[in-house]
């Protein structure tokens, strides 16, 4: 007998969760340092549940999700929720986060991005020896928590077929199915009407086998005799040949992206649709009329509305954000904003009057670019360094006095000029330390951005940026994405000052560090109403005029760095090209003013690179370092055939271990055997600006120790 309730009229997929002041952070951070004890942690968790559901219905929203909140990601609660735990972590103080973020002696597992979103999660390890075991007590203890407040909730999930193609074992869908059962059956007991399944991975191309397993997962889960209706979500774009496959199964509703999507044609008059006509992704407010007509336009026999994806993308509230400029506030939208726009939508019976208007600027007309000449030709004409030169990504830790001085600056408490002299001076520190160290290659540090794309945006015209527009992206880790909302322009030089400053300190090379034009809109909310491929060459020629000041200046080595590259890559392998096309033409836009001596490099991280490599060719910058030790060094079995510089980070930077002089050393070994040696340059995964001093020393001691054995031996 299937279930017979009826679904709510108005959702969310789910909700930000690092607390509207970062409480969540906050309390993680006192935790790992061993300032609290984890039962502050759990309490801090409580509330911020508590506020979440409390808000949620005083907006007037129908249908309150649980189980939305994580101590630190969502597919991680879901490998603990079904036994996938690696052994070696159970025997660790607290195995969760051993997990997530290493012990002294345990490595993290790996990390990456959450489909195209800059959300990062935790690939769940799957072997042949993982024993899938129900652990259903974070579900229903949420349940519950919220009952006992007096809200019924509909605990959200990770879908079978998801998490399973996330950890690479589609292969164990029976054994896995066995636990998902048991959980409906839990939830069923416990009184819960509804359960939504996530199932992100069905709007990417899934071939026959995978959409068989997508039935079979879910006629199963459908035959459950007790269970709770069945929603399952499919977020960030089209379910494609994946609908009709669901559509056959026991499923009682499909919540579809009709955002990304487009309203589809499959008959669905068996199923509830949850329709996501309000974007998770972006902060501008919807277009009623567009939303209506969608919602009019679905063919099921009942059709509620709700979030394209879950609003874990987007910041809490316009609430917090007095100093934006009104006019733009007038067209934004954050999490509780978008909260009021479903439960409007749900209430709607007619397209409401009056919509926003649109601000439409054409893009800058393409102008002829000079190319630069072959890499052999710039090769040669670029300074020369010893053999497996040694550098970093960019950023040195940044110190709790450096964000307090900019906080004081922002406050009028600290002069202008008194915050540039700390920056000088930090500067002149991580150069000493470079010098002391032994590295090639040096780097300023970094130390006056507060955010590799916001610091950018904060100096470009056509920008905004929020006061607390926070957003999660790996544990405790937030960004606050600028907004993009106008012409982009670059009125001034922004990083020339800081990089000539470094290079006054030293002999050896300084390189110039600049964020790329794909990147920054990547992590920017970007206006709607053009396409990205045109704004994104904007954001290049602003980037283009910082290269050109910066050689002038004398700068020889210029980083651009485009850690977002891959993550901006279409799901669809059929949009996939074109996306790539413009994205190396955007980086070549920014690039291609440099001449032949000075050396360019891009940095890429999380990038499952192997994916990208031709574009990454594309870029044709002189050096790329990329992250490769995380993931095991992975990268090295598809770069053999990479013709210029190349640096597969030799340490996982995102966590506080420091690697030993021996596992350095066979990971370079590894590279140079993959790669000719003379392309070959050693630096870490990724910047070192999460990581405090002691840490990076020790660590960047160790990789030069590693490289020094390896030279010895050339
Ligand atoms: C996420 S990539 C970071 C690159 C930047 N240059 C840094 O070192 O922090
Ligand atoms: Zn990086």
């Amino acid at each position: 007998m299937s279930p017979t309730a009826v679904f709510p009229a108005s959702t969310v997929l789910g909700y930000p969760r690092i607390g509207p002041r970062r409480e969540l952070k906050r309390a993680l951070e006192s935790y790992w340092a061993g300032r609290s004890t984890r039962a502050e942690l759990d309490r801090v968790g409580a509330e911020l549940r508590e506020r979440t559901w409390r808000r949620l219905a005083e907006l007037g929203l129908d249908g309150l999700p649980s189980n939305t909140f994580s101590l630190y990601d969502h597919v991680l609660d879901t490998a603990v929720l079904l036994g996938a735990v690696p052994k070696r972590y159970r025997d660790a103080a607290d195995p969760y986060f051993a997990m997530a973020r290493g012990t002294e002696e345990l490595a993290p597992l790996r990390m990456t991005k959450w489909f195209d979103t800059n959300y990062h999660y935790i690939v769940p390890e799957i072997g042949p020896e993982t024993v899938f075991e129900l652990d259903a007590a974070k579900p229903l203890g949420e349940v519950r928590e919220a009952r006992a407040l007096g809200y019924e909730t509909r605990p959200v999930v990770v879908g079978p077929v998801t998490f399973l193609l996330l950890g690479g074992a589609l292969d164990r869908l029976d054994d896995v199915l066995g636990p998902y059962e048991e959980l409906l059956a839990a939830l069923a007991a416990e009184g819960v009407a509804w359960v939504q399944l996530d199932e992100p991975a069905l709007v990417g191309d899934r071939t026959p086998e995978e959409l068989d397993a997508v039935r079979r997962a879910y006629e199963r889960l459908g035959a459950v005799t007790a269970r709770p209706a069945l929603l399952v979500a499919a977020p960030y774009g089209d379910l494609g040949e994946a609908l009709p496959v669901l559509a056959g199964t026991p499923v009682e509703a499909v919540g579809l992206d009709l955002v990304r999507g487009g309203v589809p044609a499959v008959d669905l008059t068996s199923k509830t649709v949850v329709a996501g006509v309000v974007s998770g992704r972006d902060v501008w407010r919807t277009s009623q009329e567009r939303a209506l007509a969608a919602l009019a336009a679905v063919r099921a026999s009942r059709v509620t509305v709700s979030t394209s994806c879950s609003l874990l993308h987007v910041p809490y509230t316009l609430a917090a954000e007095p100093g934006l400029d009104p006019a733009l506030k007038e067209r934004l939208a954050f999490a509780e904003e978008k909260v009021a726009e479903v439960v409007a939508l749900a209430a709607a019976d007619r397209p409401a009057a009056g919509r926003i208007p649109e601000v439409s600027v054409p893009p800058a007309a393409p102008v002829a670019l000079e190319e630069r000449g072959p890499y052999a030709v710039r090769a040669a004409a670029q300074l020369t360094l010893p053999p497996l030169p040694t550098t970093t990504i960019g950023s040195f830790p940044q110190t709790g006095e450096l964000r307090a001085a900019r906080a004081a600056v922002l406050a009028g408490t600290l002069p202008q000029a008194d915050y540039e002299q700390r920056v000088e001076a930090e500067i002149e520190r991580v150069i000493r330390l470079q010098e002391r160290l032994g590295l090639d290659v040096l780097v300023h540090g970094e130390p006056e951005r507060n955010d590799m794309v916001q610091y950018f945006a904060e100096h470009l015209d056509g920008f905004a940026v929020t006061g607390n527009g926070w957003v999660q992206s790996y544990g405790s880790r937030c960004t606050r994405p600028p907004i993009l909302h106008g012409d982009v322009a670059r009125p001034a030089p922004i990083t020339v000052r800081w990089a000539t400053y470094a290079q006054s300190l030293t002999d050896r090379p300084v390189k110039g560090m600049l964020t790329g034009p794909v990147t920054i809109v990547a992590w920017s909310f970007v206006r709607d109403d053009l396409p990205l491929r045109d704004v994104v060459f904007q954001v290049a020629d602003a980037i283009r005029d910082e290269v050109r000041d910066l050689e002038a200046a004398g700068v020889r080595i210029i980083q651009v760095d485009e850690p977002a590259l891959r993550e901006l890559l279409p799901l669809r392998r059929a949009a996939q090209s074109d996306y790539l096309e413009w994205a190396v033409a955007a980086y070549r836009r920014a690039t291609s003013g440099a001449s032949d001596h000075t050396q360019i490099h891009t940095h890429l991280c999380y990038s499952d690179a192997d994916q990208i490599l031709a574009a990454i060719d594309g870029l044709d910058a002189d050096v790329t370092t990329i992250e490769s030790a995380r993931s095991g060094g992975r990268i090295l079995g598809s770069v053999p055939g990479f013709g210029r510089g190349l640096g597969p980070g030799v340490y996982d930077i995102h966590s506080p271990r420091v690697p030993a002089v021996d596992e350095v050393e066979a990971l370079l070994r590894r590279t140079v055997e993959a790669l000719p040696v003379e392309r070959v340059w050693v630096n870490p995964d990724c910047g070192l600006k999460t990581r405090t001093y002691e840490e990076v020393e020790a660590s960047l001691t160790n990789v030069i120790t590693a490289t020094r054995r390896l030279r010895a031996e050339l």
